[in-house]
């Protein structure tokens, strides 16, 4: 009997349908020349990261102001949310001391989002949080003040001026780990200065902050297992420890605000609907809504779910995570999501993992929130043991401080280099088989389990992290293309692109990265599509082509089958290609 995939897209909405993710502006034609630094340069950086030179500007520009007319409190792209947010906090807590007005900053930046490859949907999501945040921050009369500004290259000038309009004395922000970002930051501590202006830059990204885990040498650790064991050392639910302590809530300004000729203006500042250059097509942008509610309810909900319900098959697709009709009974720890991670998190034909990553990468839920909801289940403990589901969901937290220190502490990763220098010549395909890298992205690869990843990331701006291996590992060693074509790609399809835990994963992949796979153990396509979907059924419902095929051909058919039913056949021979990626690697360069 032929099996048939449920329907699970939202209203009106077929994944075969869906083909154009984002209305594109830039082409990849321009992004090697523009995104490579040399080996010279990244070597320069990487012996004094930004990281650090952020940090001692700071210390240059410690508190000494005296009290203005308000504080500022500078939200960015990684941190929309009130609660828990450590910068806010600190900005709100000396307004009070002060007793002056606390002013919410937000700075559009359309040019850094084109040299980030920032997707569409990451800029909608964004917009998205903001409307949510500024109804909120308004409930504490508190205004939200979201500006647009270009060339990037003055933002920090633009900063200062609002600084300088609104009378602050004291800015505050928490710490963004990309080299441009840095970089601004250092530029706009060196001008506040010489205004008189204090900025206090705090870490709330990571548990713990980069920096404060080193080897015994003092360097920046490259492998994870002993990362791991350091940063759980670090974690403690004791009242005077800081990682997990949930960061003190918002106070209200006084009423009186609202009458303010500067400050009660700025509650009428309008969060634009979309950012030019980056529109998403209607259908897109009901789909982006529907899968990814906004807003910091919505992350807690998302939280609340994973933590306490089953998997269901149901959820494999473009769903909302919180249909208004789901009375699911709440499960134990032994059977819900968080319970069953261990043995079920790389099973893609169920919502087997939380889904939080947009969330976690826009910062509208803390990572500290995230590991404080699992110590219900232990005890009031936490469990990071690698043999429980809440130990091995606690792990992945840390994989991603482990990403975000190695991009503070090797910046030359976000400069399009790869960490292992040994890699940067190796010979790719891209120039003579731009075709090959379109149909990884279209999803026809002719290989079931990579076409129904790559239309996931499509529909959903989101995939499964062993997709996401299996697809990063197919295009470098299978298809031998570069792997920073693929990273960019990501970047501008996903709703969660974080460029930490972005390019770590690509060069896991592509074997060049900290800790990678070893280039000699690559995937086998078909092997891992029978692990990650034994029924097949998430193929089917990604690639309806083989909506009707049921046993082991859905994860290999034989090109008989595949012609018959209008699918691709396999651009190339996984075994030859693999022998041609391990020939590749031994010997950069050569052919
Ligand atoms: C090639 C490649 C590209 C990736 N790109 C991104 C990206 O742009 N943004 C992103 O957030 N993650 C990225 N990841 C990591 C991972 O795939 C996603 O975080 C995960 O799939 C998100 O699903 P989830 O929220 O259900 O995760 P869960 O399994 O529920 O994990 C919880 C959280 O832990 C973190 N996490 C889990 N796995 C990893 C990991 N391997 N590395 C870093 N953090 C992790 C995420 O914040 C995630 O939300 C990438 C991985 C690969 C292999």
């Amino acid at each position: 009997m032929l099996k048939r995939a449920r329907s699970l897209s939202p209203p009106g909405v077929r994944s075969s349908l869906i083909m154009s993710p984002t209305k594109r502006t830039r082409t990849d034609a321009n992004f090697l020349p523009n995104k490579i630094a040399t080996a010279e340069a990244a070597s320069k950086v990487d012996r004094d990261p930004p990281f650090f030179k952020l940090l001692n500007a700071l210390k240059d520009n410690a508190r000494s102001s005296p009290k203005g007319a308000s504080v500022v409190y500078w939200m960015r792209m990684e941190d929309l949310r009130i609660s828990d947010n450590r910068a806010l906090a600190q900005a709100s807590a000396l307004a009070q001391k002060d007793n002056v007005p606390l002013v919410v900053l937000f700075v559009l930046s359309p040019q850094d989002y084109i040299a980030h490859d920032r997707s569409a949907r990451r800029i909608d999501f964004t917009l998205r949080n903001l409307h949510e945040i500024k109804s909120s921050l308004a409930e504490h009369h508190v205004p939200l003040c979201t500006t647009s500004h270009t060339p990037r290259i003055s933002i920090p000038s633009h900063v200062l001026s609002l600084l300088k309009e609104w009378g602050a004395t004291q800015l505050f922000a928490n710490i963004e780990h990309e080299v441009d970002e840095l970089r601004r930051d250092i530029k706009l501590c060196e001008l506040a200065k010489k205004e008189g202006i204090d900025c206090s830059f705090v870490h709330d990204k990571c548990i713990v902050p980069p920096g404060d885990i080193l080897t015994k040498e003092g360097k920046a650790y490259s492998v994870y297992s002993p990362f791991l064991r350091s940063w759980i050392k670090h974690l403690s639910l004791k009242k005077e420890d800081i990682h997990l302590t949930h960061a003190p809530t918002l106070a209200d300004n006084a009423f009186s605000i609202r009458d303010h000729s500067t400050f009660g203006r700025l509650f009428e500042v309008p969060v634009p609907e979309e950012v030019e250059g980056f529109t998403l097509q209607p259908d897109e942008k009901e789909r982006m809504r529907f899968c990814w509610p906004a807003g910091e309810d919505a992350a807690r909900q998302i939280l609340d779910r994973f933590v306490h319900t089953m998997a269901r098959g149901s959820q494999l697709g473009a769903v909302n995570p919180l249909p208004e009709n789901a009375k699911a009974p709440r499960n134990s720890a032994k059977d819900s999501r968080l319970g069953k991670y261990k043995a079920a998190r790389d099973k893609v034909d169920a919502d087997t993992t939380s889904r939080l990553s947009p969330y976690l990468a826009a910062g509208v839920i803390s990572a500290r929130q995230c590991i404080r909801a699992t110590t219900e289940f232990s005890s009031g403990k936490i469990d990071v043991s690698s043999e429980t589901g809440i130990g091995r969901w606690v792990q992945e937290i840390a994989w991603r401080d482990f990403y975000t220190h190695v991009l503070a502490l090797f910046p030359r990763v976000s400069m399009g280099r790869p960490f292992q220098e040994k890699f940067a010549n190796i010979k790719w395909e891209a120039e003579t088989h731009k075709d090959h890298l379109q149909a990884w992205k279209d999803g026809r690869t002719g290989v079931p389990i990579v076409d129904a990843g790559m239309r996931q990331a499509r529909a959903m701006g989101w995939m499964h992290n062993r997709l996401r291996m299996i697809v990063a590992m197919y295009l470098v060693k299978d298809l031998m293309i570069d792997w920073r074509l693929g990273e960019k790609y990501f970047m501008e399809i996903l709703i969660d692109g974080d460029l930490a835990s972005n390019n770590g994963g690509w060069q896991w992949s592509a074997s060049t990265g900290v800790d990678p796979a070893p280039y000699f153990r690559i995937f086998n396509p078909y092997i891992q599509s029978q692990k990650a979907d034994p029924t097949g059924d998430f193929i089917r419902h990604f690639v309806p082509e083989l909506a009707n095929v049921r046993g082991p051909e859905i994860h290999n058919p034989s090109p008989k089958l595949a012609d018959k039913l209008g699918y691709p056949r396999p651009r190339v021979d996984h075994n030859e290609a693999r022998q041609r990626a391990i020939r590749r690697y031994k010997s950069p360069g050569q052919e």
